[in-house]
């Protein structure tokens, strides 16, 4: 089973050499030095990683990075056979990868079982060397588009909304709840900044870190006894799940009307019907509307397009721009000009968990960019040994973008501040209070 999904993959994406590992975070020395016989063959290179784990090791991620030679996507969990399973660690040229089976045979993949990776890193160049070169024509009119001022500016909204609830209710108070699976390392800074947004608003928060061994059973138990809890009116399940637990029976037992993910499929099911309102849209696809609306950008009649069909971005920030009058083009890893289609956008959203997939030639001059990536890259100068990028090759495209997110500093901050607002507004629902 393995071994046909691998061969898909690898004739679909072209590549020249396919890594293959269970757990990147098990593997990443050995992962590091195989990219480096990559780097200097200057080859096309998939890594998979059974967990889905798409960022955390600054020691592998940077490498698989490093001079964009590869472009890796962890793909869904396969079979999970015993040890970290390191077969193809073969930098071998194309000709070699057909002798021994990896044909480019260009047959349509399609099917449950397809990887969602994406092809389209035809420029090899790397992203930072073009920089320089163009970063002199930036328009001087472009607007940055600032996510964190509006979103400090949306917490500021909802602190004085909380108090105005806590006075209205002899002090009762909002309450999020966060359930977290595991200790990945990510994951639990994106707790923590949650829990640090709530605070500074006076939202309460409850924490709940369950063992990555634990059961669905287990998970689920936590998830009914916030469901159960009257002080909680929001319930966040972080994703995504270890993969012995299925995702999709947790979030459908998160009460719909604390579903402040928007992830339950009866509030995904509403925001896909005309005349219909979810309790919650997703944090995300929200937050990337709110900066369009605050930034004052019409969506009205505009040719968005969004790139990457995720559940949790690319497929509600559709079907949220549609709510919104714009005409929708989704681009994904099995379209075959995702540039073309792109540049013909008034509005991008780029949501493909690609790193600098979005090149300054996918833009149309005058466009709006919305980028939702974050990704890690090896940044020998950085402090840390890498730094933050989006899906989008900024400085490219600020050449030619009428307004664009920065990353950090643009959707993540939002993220966040939607969060709050889901949270703060299934409150008042609770509690009976209507919007002044
Ligand atoms: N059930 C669930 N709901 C989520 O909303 C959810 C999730 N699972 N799993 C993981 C992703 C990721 N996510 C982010 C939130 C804020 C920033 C953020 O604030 N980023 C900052 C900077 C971060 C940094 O510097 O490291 C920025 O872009 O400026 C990023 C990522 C929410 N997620």
């Amino acid at each position: 089973m393995r071994a046909i999904l691998l061969r898909r993959a690898a004739s679909a994406a072209r590549v020249d050499v396919l890594l293959y590992t269970q757990s990147f975070a098990r593997t990443g020395e050995i992962l590091s030095s195989s990219l480096l016989h990559v780097k200097q063959m200057h080859a096309r290179c998939i890594c998979f990683a059974e967990s889905a784990v798409k960022v955390p090791h600054a020691s592998v991620t940077p490498s698989v990075h490093a001079g964009n030679l590869a472009h890796y996507k962890c793909t869904r969990s396969y079979a999970s056979d015993t040890d970290a399973y390191l077969s193809l660690v073969r930098p071998l040229s194309s000709n070699k990868l057909s002798s021994i089976g990896f044909h480019r045979v260009g047959i349509p993949i399609l099917g449950v079982d397809s990887p969602e990776i994406w092809t389209h890193h035809k420029d090899l160049r790397p992203c930072q060397a073009i920089l320089d070169e163009v970063s002199a024509k930036v328009e001087p009119s472009v607007i940055l588009i600032d996510g964190k001022l509006i979103a400090e500016r949306i917490k500021q909204e909802v602190a004085e909304e909380v108090a105005r609830v806590k006075s209205q209710t002899a002090g009762k108070v909002p309450g999020l709840a966060m359930v977290l699976v595991g200790l990945r390392e990510d994951a639990k800074t994106y707790v923590w900044s949650k829990k640090k947004a709530c605070k500074e608003v006076g939202i309460e928060s409850f924490e709940e870190n369950l063992p990555e061994d634990s059961s669905e059973e287990e998970v689920v138990n936590v998830v009914g006894k916030f469901n159960d809890d009257p002080s909680v009116h929001g319930i966040l399940v972080q994703l995504p799940l270890p993969k012995h637990i299925n995702e999709e029976r947790v979030l459908a037992a998160v009460n719909v009307e604390k579903d402040v993910d928007g992830f339950h499929p009866l509030n995904i099911g509403k925001l896909a019907m005309q005349g219909r309102s979810p309790l919650f849209v997703p944090c995300t696809p929200r937050g990337c509307i709110e900066l369009l609306l605050r930034s004052n950008i019409d969506i009205k009649g505009k040719h968005a397009v969004v790139i990457g069909r995720s559940n949790i971005v690319g497929t509600p920030a559709a079907m949220l721009l549609q709510q919104h009058q714009a005409t929708v083009s989704v681009v994904h890893s099995y379209t075959p000009n995702p540039a073309e289609i792109t540049n013909r956008a008034d509005i991008v959203i780029a949501a493909a968990g690609v790193a600098h997939l979005v090149r300054g030639d996918w833009i149309k001059p005058g466009a709006v960019v919305i980028d939702v990536g974050i990704n890690l890259i090896e940044d020998p100068s950085a402090k840390k040994g890498y730094r933050l990028v989006g899906d989008v090759c900024f400085k490219e495209a600020v050449t030619k973008a009428s307004a664009i997110t920065p990353v950090p500093g643009g959707v993540g901050p939002m993220t966040i501040a939607m969060l709050l607002c889901n949270t703060l507004e299934s409150a008042k629902r609770a509690f009976g209070i209507s919007d002044q």
